[in-house]
C-alpha cells in the first residue's frame, strides 16, 4: 500500500505506482484544442461562463480556456463526493458555491472525468435551478462502463475503459494530480 515518490510516477512503463498511460499529453493536447474550436464556433457573439468543478478540472480549465478566443470568465464550484477513495460515495456535498448569478447566462461545466455521472446530473439539476440561459458540459473523460446516470455531454475529449485513473487534475487521496498525461493507477496502490 505504499506509493512511491513523485518521480517514480513519470515512468509507468517502468512500474511503480502506475500501470500504464490512458490519454498522453499529446493527445490531450490536441483534443482540447479541437474541443476549444467548437466552442468558440457553438459561442460566437455570446459572454460564455465557465465553471470549474475544483479541484479535479483546474487543468482542464486553465489549458481550455487559453484556447478560447470568445468573451469568456471564470467560476468555481468544490464539490466532492470521492473524498480518499476509488469509489463515489454517490452523496455529493458543496465545499464552496459560485460567486458569480448565472440567471441567463451561458454556462458551460468544465470538468475532469465523468465516471459514475452522480457529480455531474446533481450538479446539472442544482445549476439548473438558478435560471441559465443555457447549460452545457464539456469533460475531457468518460467511463461509459461507469455511467450509473445518463449525462448529457456535449464536449468529450476521450471515453476511457473503467479503470481508476490519475494526473491531469485526477487525484488518488490528493496524490497525482500534477501528472501531465492520464495513467492508470496500480490496485497496489489503493489496496485493491
Ligand atoms: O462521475 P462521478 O462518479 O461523480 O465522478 C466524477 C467526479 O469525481 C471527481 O471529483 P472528486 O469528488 O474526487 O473531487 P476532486 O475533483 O477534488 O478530486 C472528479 O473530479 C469528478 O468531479
Ligand atoms: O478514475 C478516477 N480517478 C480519479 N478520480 C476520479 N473521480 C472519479 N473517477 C476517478
Ligand atoms: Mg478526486
Amino acid at each position: 500500500m505504499s506509493a512511491t515518490s513523485p518521480a517514480a510516477w513519470r515512468h509507468p512503463e517502468v512500474g511503480g505506482d502506475l500501470v500504464r498511460v490512458v490519454v498522453s499529453e499529446e493527445e490531450i493536447r490536441s483534443r482540447l484544442g479541437e474541443l476549444a474550436a467548437r466552442i468558440d464556433e457553438d459561442y460566437a457573439g455570446k459572454e460564455l461562463l465557465l465553471v470549474g468543478v475544483l479541484k479535479g478540472a483546474a487543468f482542464v480549465m486553465s489549458d481550455l480556456m487559453r484556447r478560447l478566443t470568445l468573451d469568456v470568465s471564470m467560476d468555481w464550484m468544490a464539490v466532492s463526493s470521492y473524498g480518499a477513495s476509488t469509489q463515489s460515495s454517490g452523496v455529493v456535498r458543496i465545499l464552496k458555491d459560485l460567486d458569480a448569478d448565472i440567471t441567463d447566462r451561458h454556462v458551460l461545466i468544465v470538468e475532469d472525468i465523468i465516471d459514475s455521472g452522480l457529480t455531474l446530473s446533481w450538479l446539472v439539476d442544482n445549476l439548473y435551478s438558478r435560471g441559465p440561459a443555457s447549460i452545457e458540459i464539456a469533460t475531457l473523460l468518460r467511463k461509459p462502463e461507469a455511467v450509473k446516470v445518463e449525462v448529457d455531454v456535449k464536449y468529450l475529449g476521450f471515453d476511457i475503459p473503467n479503470e481508476f485513473v490519475v494526473g491531469y487534475g485526477l487525484d488518488y487521496a490528493e496524490r497525482y494530480r500534477q501528472l501531465p498525461y492520464v495513467a492508470v493507477l496500480a490496485p497496489h496502490v489503493y489496496g485493491g
